[in-house]
Formats: structure tokens, C-alpha cells, sequence
């Protein structure tokens, strides 16, 4: 299997704000791929720069097996970038925005039709279709966003933060939608700052922090990588007021329970769990915080 992306010491600043700080990152063909990070982490800066959009400073950025500055027509050709704020007019129902992109992208009109009735009915818009896109809801929205860059299906697909904004059902909903691009062959390379999202939806994440990433794997190997089972300390709400990791042995969990109990009431209460990736994300971005946090006071 080939590699959707390739990037190796990318670098870009806005002016004197250095945004990207040198990324590496290589993604497999197919399946969801997650980069996970807070917001202004630069996620958006690097899905623009992998699209074509932004040219880096430094670095190769390899999309499709094609250089993004060099072979940009190649690339073109094999990406599909939806983004927060789609070009679909509000006064045209969701199938004439789709029949009308249909024709940009050089279709004949019976095929535009045909592209735009499949679409439809793919991302669960039947009812919605005839309607005018002013009315949608935030989640019809997004669906239909998504369905508009996929009138010419494409290998890979860019999502950035597709489901920033939506509620609970919506996002569900859309999860749905992506997961079945997937099944269809499609790579699917999108941004988010959910860490359940990127959990629940990607096969593989990558967790970008300070411009640079700082973990990448499957959520079980990330989850792996910061221990086995977590021990919770709970306080008399009953409210997690401790955590540990262990490394899942006998030995390890005892020597955590003995130092507890040292220090917290005998009637106290515990819990194991395993760890969830709201906890890597702590344990990944922790010391890079502090470290920023230091030099936020010193300037
Ligand atoms: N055109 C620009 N000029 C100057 N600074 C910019 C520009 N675009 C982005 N930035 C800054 O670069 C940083 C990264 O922005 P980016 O949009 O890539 O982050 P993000 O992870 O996508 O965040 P968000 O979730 O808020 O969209 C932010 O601090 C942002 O203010």
C-alpha cells in the first residue's frame, strides 16, 4: 500500500509567528486518518499547505505520491477539500447547488443530475434536497458541504474539522458519512479538536502540539503508550479526584493502591479503568504547557 501523504521537516511562520516547527508525518492509504489538536494548533495552516492552498516555508510535502509545488495539477486531481465555510449558495436548494457544481466540474447535465440524486440520497438529505440551503440546519450543512466535494470522487479527501459547531446527533450522524467514504476506498484526512471524535472515527491520529507531532498511532497504541489501566481516586461525591497509570501488573497496581492508601482516607474508594485519550492528550501536551506556560510569564 502507498502513502496518501509524505511530509518530512515542514516548516511555515505567519511574519514572525512560526506556526509549523518542522512536522513529520506519513499516512497509509486508506481508512481515517485524525490529526488531533487544540485550536490555533496549526491544523488548519497544514491541511492548506497539503491541499495546495499555502506554499511551506520548508520542508517536502509529498500528497498521492505527488509534490505539492511541484506536480500541483497531479495533486489537484487527487484531493477533495471541504471546509467550515463551503462555496454552496443559501438561495439554491441543495440539489441545484449540487447540480450546478456537477456542470463546473465539466459533467453534462443528465450526469450532474444523476451525480447529484446519488449524492442526495448517500449523505441522507432525501428530505432536504428540495429546500432551499438558507434553511438547513448546521448539520444538513455540513452534509451537504461534504456531498458537494465529492460531485468528482477523488482518493483522498480533506475534512477539516467537519463536525466543529454541531450537536451531538448531527455529529454522529456525519461520523456515518465519513466512516462510509472510508469503506469506499477513500482516504480520509481530517482535522479535529475532539479528542473522542478523533477516538471514536480514526483508525490511525496524530496529535499535533507547538507545531511539531508529538504522537502518532492507532488510539489503542496511544492509549498504550501512557499504561495499561488507569486507578481513579474517588472523593466522597464520588467524583474522580486523583488519577494514576499502571502498567496493568499485579505488582504495578498494588505499589500505586499502597502509596494511596497512605494518603488518602481508609473509607476512600478506587476504581480502574482504561486509559482514555482525553488522558494522552494530557500526558502528551503536559510538559510542552508547562514549558510555554514558563516562558508566558517571562515575557
Ligand atoms: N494568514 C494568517 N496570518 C497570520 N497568522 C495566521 C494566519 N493564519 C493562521 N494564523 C495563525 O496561525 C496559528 C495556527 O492557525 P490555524 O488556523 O492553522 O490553526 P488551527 O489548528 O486550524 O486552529 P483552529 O482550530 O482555530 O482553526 C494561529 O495562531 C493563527 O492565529
Amino acid at each position: 500500500m502507498g502513502l496518501a501523504i509524505e511530509v518530512k521537516g515542514l516548516y511555515k511562520r505567519y511574519g514572525s509567528h512560526e506556526v509549523l516547527k518542522g512536522m513529520d508525518l506519513s499516512v497509509a492509504e486508506g481508512g481515517v486518518f485524525a490529526l488531533l489538536g487544540p485550536n490555533g494548533a496549526g491544523k488548519t495552516t497544514f491541511i492548506h499547505i497539503l491541499a495546495g492552498l499555502l506554499r511551506a516555508d520548508r520542508g517536502i510535502v509529498r500528497v498521492a505520491g505527488y509534490d505539492v509545488t511541484m506536480e500541483k495539477l497531479r495533486v489537484k486531481m487527487s484531493i477533495s477539500l471541504t471546509g467550515q465555510f463551503a462555496a454552496v449558495d443559501d438561495m439554491l436548494t441543495g440539489t441545484e447547488n449540487l447540480r450546478m457544481l456537477g456542470r463546473l466540474n465539466g459533467l453534462s447535465a443528465a450526469q450532474a443530475a444523476a451525480r447529484a440524486t446519488e449524492l442526495i440520497s448517500q449523505f441522507d438529505l432525501e428530505a432536504a434536497g428540495g429546500k432551499r440551503v438558507g434553511t438547513y440546519s448546521g448539520g444538513m450543512r455540513r452534509r451537504l458541504d461534504l456531498a458537494s466535494s465529492l460531485i468528482v470522487p477523488r482518493p483522498i479527501v480533506f475534512l477539516d474539522e467537519p463536525t466543529t459547531g454541531l450537536d451531538t446527533r448531527s455529529r454522529r450522524s456525519l461520523w456515518d458519512s465519513i466512516q462510509a467514504l472510508a469503506s469506499q476506498g477513500i482516504t480520509v484526512i481530517l482535522t479535529t479538536q475532539y479528542l473522542e471524535e478523533a477516538d471514536q472515527l480514526a483508525d490511525r491520529i496524530a496529535v499535533i502540539h507547538e507545531g511539531r507531532i508529538v504522537a502518532s498511532g492507532t488510539p489503542a497504541e496511544l492509549k498504550a503508550r501512557i499504561g495499561e489501566e488507569v486507578i481513579e481516586l474517588l472523593n466522597e461525591e464520588g467524583e474522580v479526584s486523583h488519577t494514576l497509570t499502571t502498567d496493568g501488573t499485579i505488582t504495578s497496581i498494588q505499589d500505586q493502591l499502597l502509596m494511596l492508601a497512605q494518603q488518602a482516607p481508609p473509607n476512600a474508594r478506587v476504581r480502574l479503568r482504561s486509559p482514555s485519550m482525553d488522558d494522552v492528550f494530557l500526558a502528551l501536551t503536559e510538559s510542552a504547557d508547562s514549558n510555554s506556560n514558563k516562558e508566558a510569564k517571562r515575557a
